[in-house]
C-alpha cells in the first residue's frame, strides 16, 4: 500500500477528532503571531457572545414597558428600558467595528508567519528531500490552503466560544419555560453532525489525493506563462496542446468539485426542512401558550427570539465543530512538512562538529559509493582521489558519467554515501558543513539568473561584502566582465533579466560570466566550476579558464568541462566513465598511456583538424 493511502486509511472520525490534539501548537502560533491582538479579539469575542441575550431581554423589557407605563400612565419606564436599548445597540456596532479593523490585520500577520515558518523549512531541507516527488507534494499540501486555515480556525474557536455563551444564556431563558422545548432545539442540529463530518472527510480526502495534480496544473501554467520556456513553446507550437492539458486537469477538479458541491447542498436541503418542521412546531407550542394567557406579549416576543436565536447557535455550534475539525485536517498537512527532518541524515550531534581550520588544505574522496534515492545503480562507485591546496582538477567523461553527481557530494548536498570525504583529513561528517561551504565558490550547470541587479547576482558570493563596490568590480573583472558590467545602464545597480521594470537582458554567455563572478566573489580556497564554457566563445572560455587558473594559485580549484582545450593545464584530470573513475593523472601522462582521455583528445583535436581539411578542399 502506497504511504499516502495508509495516511488516508488512517483519517477516520476518532483521528478526526483526536485532530484537537492541534490545538495547542496552533494557539502557539497564534499567540506569537500578535499576544495584544489575539487577547483583544478574544475578550470581544467573549462579550459579543453575551450581547444577543442581552439583546434579546431589552427588548422583552421595551415591549412589556409599553403595558406596564400605559397602565401607569407615566413615560419613565419605557424611557429607561429605551435607553438601555439604544445603549446596547450602540455597544455592540463598536464591538463590530474594533473586530472589523482589527481581524484582518491579524489574518496577514498569521498567513505571513505560516509562509515565513514553510520558507525556513525549505531553506533547512536536504536537497534529497527537495527532490523527493512525496516532499513536494507535501509542500503543496502546505502550501495550498493552510495558509488561511489557522486564521479560520483561530475565527472558529472564537466564533464557538461566543456561540456557546450565547447557546447557554438562551437556553437558560427557554429552560425557564419548558425543558423539553430547549433540549429539542438544542437536539434538532446535532442530528446532522455525523453526515456533515463524513462529507467534510471526503472533502479532505479528495484534495489530499489532488496535490500532485495541482502541482501538475501549476507547472503547465508556469510552461505557458514564462519567458524562459516562451521561445520553445511558441517555436515547437506547444501552446495548444498544452493548454488543453490544462483544462483537462481542470475539468477533472471541477467534476470532482461539482459532486461534493451537490451532495452538500442535497443534505443541507434535507436538514433544513426537518429543522424548519420542528421550529414550527415550537412556535406554535409558544402561541398556544400565550393563547392561554400564561404568557405576555413581550415575551412571546423574546421567547420566538430566543427559539430562533438556540436554533441558529446550536446549527452554528455544530458547523462550527464540523469545520474545526476539517481545518484540523488541513493543518495536520502543515505541520507534517513543518516537522519534516531537515537535518543531514549522516549528522552527528551538534557538539562533536568541527572545523578545524580557517583553510581548506585538502580534499580526499576514499571508496565512495553514492545511489540517488529510488534509483537501483550507483551515480558513483568506488571513487578515490585527492587534491592538494595548489593543485587543479578537470574532471572529464561522458553524459551521466557521475562528475556533477560528485562536486554536489563535495558540497554536502547530498550526505548519505558510503566511504569517507575528507577535509583536511577529518571525515566531512564531522564537520559544521555551513562553516565549509564558506570557504567553498561555485558555479553549477544551473546556475541561477537573479532577476535583480548586478549588483546582488554578483554580491550574493559573499552577501557581507555586497556593498564593496571594488570588490563587485574585482569579481566581475576576474570573470571577465568588468566592461559590460561599466557599460550597464545603471552599472551595479541594473535590474537583469526581463521579469521586472527596466530590466536589462543579457546573453547567456554573460548571464554564465556573472554567475563566474558570483563563484569569484567568494573568499574561498575552494572553488568549482561545473561546465563554466558551456555558454561562452572560445575567446571568452580562454579567458575564464586562463583567469581561473590565476585566480586558484596556491587554492584549490575543480573544474568539469567536455572541451579538451581547456583541460591539459590542469595538474590532475579525473575521466569518469558510469560511476567511475577509470583514468586519473596529469594530461602528458594520459595521452603517453593512450586510454579514454587520449582517444577522446585526439577525437577533438582531429574533428578540428577535419573541419579546416574539409574546408580547404
Ligand atoms: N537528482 C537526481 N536524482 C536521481 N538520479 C540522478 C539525479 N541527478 C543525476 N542523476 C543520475 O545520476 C547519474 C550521474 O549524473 P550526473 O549529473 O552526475 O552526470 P554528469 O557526468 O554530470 O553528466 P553531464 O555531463 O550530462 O552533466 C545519471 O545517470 C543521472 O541520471
Amino acid at each position: 500500500m502506497k504511504k499516502e493511502d495508509a495516511e488516508l486509511e488512517d483519517i477516520s472520525l476518532s483521528n478526526i477528532l483526536r485532530s484537537i490534539t492541534y490545538w495547542p501548537r496552533i494557539f502557539r502560533l497564534l499567540w506569537e503571531t500578535h499576544k495584544g491582538y489575539l487577547l483583544i479579539i478574544a475578550a470581544i469575542n467573549i462579550l459579543q457572545g453575551l450581547t444577543p441575550v442581552v439583546a434579546l431581554l431589552a427588548t422583552t423589557e421595551l415591549i412589556n414597558s409599553v403595558a406596564k407605563s400605559h397602565q401607569q400612565g407615566t413615560f419613565e419606564a419605557i424611557g429607561w428600558a429605551f435607553g438601555v436599548y439604544v445603549v446596547l445597540g450602540l455597544f455592540s456596532q463598536c464591538l463590530v467595528l474594533i473586530e472589523n479593523y482589527l481581524n484582518p490585520l491579524f489574518e496577514k500577520l498569521l498567513t505571513n508567519r505560516i509562509n515565513i515558518l514553510i520558507m525556513e523549512k525549505s531553506i533547512q531541507l536536504s536537497l534529497a528531500a527537495f527532490e523527493d516527488s512525496d516532499i513536494q507534494d507535501q509542500l503543496q499540501r502546505a502550501r495550498q490552503e493552510t495558509s488561511y486555515r489557522p486564521y479560520q480556525i483561530f475565527s472558529s474557536i472564537f466564533t464557538l466560544g461566543t456561540s456557546l455563551i450565547t447557546l447557554f444564556s438562551t437556553v437558560a431563558l427557554i429552560v425557564s419555560w419548558n425543558a423539553w422545548v430547549a433540549a429539542l432545539l438544542i437536539l434538532i442540529p446535532v442530528s446532522s453532525f455525523f453526515s456533515f463530518l463524513r462529507l467534510g472527510k471526503e472533502e479532505f480526502i479528495l484534495s489530499y489525493k489532488r496535490a500532485p495534480r495541482q502541482r501538475e496544473a501549476w507547472y503547465l501554467g508556469f510552461l505557458l506563462t514564462k519567458d524562459s520556456t516562451f521561445k520553445e513553446i511558441k517555436l515547437f507550437q506547444l501552446g495548444s496542446y498544452l493548454k488543453a492539458r490544462y483544462e483537462k486537469l481542470f475539468q477533472g477538479f471541477y467534476e470532482e468539485d461539482k459532486k461534493l458541491i451537490r451532495k452538500r447542498s442535497l443534505i443541507s436541503l434535507f436538514f433544513e426542512i426537518f429543522y424548519q418542521v420542528m421550529l414550527g412546531a415550537v412556535i406554535l407550542l409558544i402561541l398556544w401558550t400565550a393563547y392561554v394567557g400564561q404568557l405576555l406579549v413581550g415575551n412571546v416576543v423574546g421567547m420566538i427570539q430566543a427559539t430562533n436565536l438556540t436554533h441558529g447557535t446550536s446549527q452554528g455550534i455544530v458547523q462550527g465543530i464540523l469545520s474545526l475539525c476539517n481545518h484540523n485536517l488541513y493543518m495536520k498537512n502543515l505541520f507534517a512538512y513543518l516537522d519534516l527532518e531537515g537535518k543531514r541524515s549522516t549528522l552527528l550531534p551538534s557538539s562533536s562538529l568541527e572545523f578545524d581550520a580557517s583553510t581548506i588544505e585538502t580534499v580526499e574522496f576514499r571508496h565512495v559509493t553514492f545511489q540517488y534515492p529510488g534509483r537501483d545503480v550507483p551515480a558513483l562507485q568506488d571513487i578515490s582521489f585527492t587534491l592538494s591546496r595548489g593543485e587543479t582538477i578537470a574532471i572529464v567523461g561522458k553524459n551521466g558519467s557521475g562528475k556533477t553527481t560528485l562536486l554536489k557530494l563535495m558540497t554536502q548536498l547530498y550526505d548519505d554515501f558510503q566511504g569517507e570525504i575528507l577535509i583536511n583529513g577529518i571525515s566531512i561528517r564531522k564537520l559544521d558543513i555551513e562553516e565549509l561551504r564558506k570557504r567553498i565558490g561555485v558555479v553549477f550547470q544551473d546556475f541561477v539568473h537573479y532577476e535583480m541587479d548586478t549588483r546582488h547576482n554578483i554580491g550574493f558570493g559573499d552577501i557581507d561584502s555586497i556593498d564593496q563596490d571594488d570588490e563587485l568590480l574585482q569579481a566581475a573583472n576576474q570573470a571577465g566582465i568588468r566592461e559590460m558590467v561599466e557599460g550597464l545602464p545603471q552599472q551595479l545597480e541594473t535590474r537583469l533579466g526581463l521579469w521586472f521594470e527596466e530590466g536589462h537582458q543579457l546573453s547567456g554567455g554573460q548571464w554564465q560570466r556573472i554567475a563566474i563572478a558570483r563563484a569569484f566573489m567568494r573568499k574561498a580556497d575552494l572553488y568549482i566550476l561545473d561546465e563554466p564554457s558551456s555558454y561562452l566563445d572560445p575567446e571568452a572560455e580562454k579567458d575564464v579558464f586562463d583567469k581561473f587558473y590565476n585566480l586558484v594559485k596556491g587554492k584549490l580549484g575543480i573544474f568539469i568541462t567536455h572541451r579538451y582545450s581547456s583541460v591539459s593545464f590542469a595538474d590532475k584530470i579525473i575521466v569518469m566513465d558510469e560511476g567511475k573513475i577509470v583514468e586519473q593523472g596529469s594530461h602528458r601522462k594520459l595521452i603517453k598511456e593512450d586510454g579514454i582521455y587520449a582517444g577522446l583528445y585526439h577525437l577533438q583535436a582531429s574533428s578540428f583538424v577535419m573541419n579546416e581539411d574539409e574546408n580547404d578542399a
